[in-house]
């Protein structure tokens, strides 16, 4: 068997769970031990699950520009066939999958003459993930169909560079119990997670006392319900700071996104539920903030762009020189907080209500919410509903205390079956 360097790399831990008491992620505590020896950013072998989505088009950027320290093993995507051919074209990766088998011989004639494998459906997704070259696996597909490759690439032992919030939200305990169990890291790429990651580094030993994740407060900040009773999706699509894919938009504009984030974040960091406060700082420049037992409080910023972010789950425990436009101070006189209005916009509350209850119902939520986005993007369902649909489905669904696999994909199942006919 051929390894790459990175992998060796990974492999030669043995400090593994030392700190779990210390409030970090253990196999992520493990690697700040990496930062203290000299670590040239070796060239990986990347899968990218979602390549034709915002943060896979804009992976490839970072891979385009960085040819000595990337290669691209296999890219994925849902049915967007054009896109994912001229990626295919382009970067000559060894694979390429469409989940959708209905555009596989379109793919296939495409890419015929090319020496590169074509496969459809779902279990090929999973195959792209847990390739034999593959250092890091990028989960930038949307949504529940994020849980199954994931869990497939940890068995394989792939790094994971973690853009799939949803991943952690539906089973955050089974994945990360995983992780450890394989050695695996569990790098953020979602921005607030990147940028609590990055105050981490070289604070192995010091215990979090909380983190600070800071929402934008999307299009509708300080709007009342009555306002957001008749907001239309050409409205809520109109993010202030980030040009991002429909579903996380419009979690965004109803704070869903930053419930999801606070649950995300207790898995990557190994949080109570009182070690997280959410504070909206609309011009997210702040990206998010630790504070210690000191009370030292560190944060990370820059404009909002997600290639930072992304490139640092690349290279990591390294940072690459680039040319990502620099923020300025002058630019920026007022930076602002604010607290969330938890009244107006309810799914925050619920995502903290589902998280301390645990078990199965953060997979409930987020199964209603995916159901409940993608009526709204069809405008068969108005802004608040997203939130009724959500609560029902959290109220009436079965609580399961201890999920294992097999539990989270029925639960998905019911929830979204409800959720639909909550909403016909
Ligand atoms: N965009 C951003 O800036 C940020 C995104 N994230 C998270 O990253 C993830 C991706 O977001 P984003 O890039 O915005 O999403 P997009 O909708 O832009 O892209 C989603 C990607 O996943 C593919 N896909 C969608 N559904 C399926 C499916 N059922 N099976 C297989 N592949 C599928 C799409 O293929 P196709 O093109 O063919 O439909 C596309 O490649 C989300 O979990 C999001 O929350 C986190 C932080 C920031
Ligand atoms: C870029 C990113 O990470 C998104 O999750 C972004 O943070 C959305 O912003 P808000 O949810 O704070 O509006
Ligand atoms: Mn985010």
């Amino acid at each position: 068997m051929t390894r790459s360097p990175q992998t060796r790399t990974f492999q030669k831990f043995e400090t593994f769970g030392k700190f779990g008491s210390a409030n970090l992620y253990s196999f992520a505590a493990a690697f700040y031990f990496l930062k203290e020896e000299t670590h040239p950013i070796l060239k990986k072998k990347i899968s990218i699950l979602g390549s034709t989505g915002s943060i896979g088009t804009q992976a490839l950027e970072v891979i385009e520009a960085n040819p000595d320290h990337f290669e691209l093993e296999a890219i994925t995507a849902n049915e967007n066939a054009d896109l994912l051919i001229k990626q295919a074209i382009q970067f000559k990766p060894n694979l390429v999958v469409i989940a959708n088998e209905d555009k596989y011989q379109k793919v296939f004639d495409a890419l015929d003459l090319l020496d590169i494998k074509v496969y459809a459906g779902e279990n090929a997704l999973c195959h792209a993930a847990e390739l034999e070259e593959v250092d890091v696996v990028l989960t930038a597909l949307v949504g529940y169909a994020g849980l199954k490759p994931t869990l497939r690439a940890i068995e394989a032992g792939k790094a994971i560079a973690l853009a799939n919030k949803e991943t952690l939200v539906v089973a955050g305990e089974l994945v990360t119990t995983l992780a450890k169990k394989k050695r695996v890291p569990i790098l953020p790429v979602d921005s607030e997670h990147s940028a609590i990651f990055q105050c981490l580094a070289g604070e192995y030993s010091n215990p979090i006392e909380k983190i600070i994740l800071t929402a934008s407060g999307g299009p509708f900040r300080g709007k009342d319900k009555g306002f957001l009773t008749d907001v239309k999706k050409e409205q809520a699509l109109k993010h202030p700071n980030w040009d991002m894919g429909a579903k996380i938009t419009i979690d965004s504009a109803s704070l869903m996104n930053k419930g999801l984030e606070v649950i995300e974040a207790k898995w990557l960091f190994d949080l109570t539920n009182d070690q997280i406060e959410v504070v909206v700082h609309p011009q997210s420049i702040i990206h998010s903030m630790v504070q210690f037992e000191d009370g030292s409080i560190k944060a990370q910023m820059g404009l909002p762009d997600m290639k930072l972010p992304i490139q640092y789950a690349l290279t990591y425990p390294g940072r690459l020189k680039n040319n990502f436009p620099r923020f300025n101070f002058m630019d920026y006189p007022e930076l602002t907080f604010e607290k969330p209005d938890l009244n107006t916009f309810k799914n925050l509350a619920l995502s903290f209500e589902a998280l301390k209850k645990g078990g199965n119902q953060p997979c409930i939520l987020n199964a209603a919410n995916e159901i409940a986005v993608s009526k709204f993007l069809e405008d068969r369902i108005g802004f608040l509903e997203m939130s009724d649909v959500v609560e029902s489905c959290l109220n009436k669904i079965s609580f399961i205390s201890t999920p294992n696999f097999d539990d989270y994909v029925e639960t998905d199942k019911e929830t979204r079956i409800l959720a639909t006919e909550l909403i016909n």
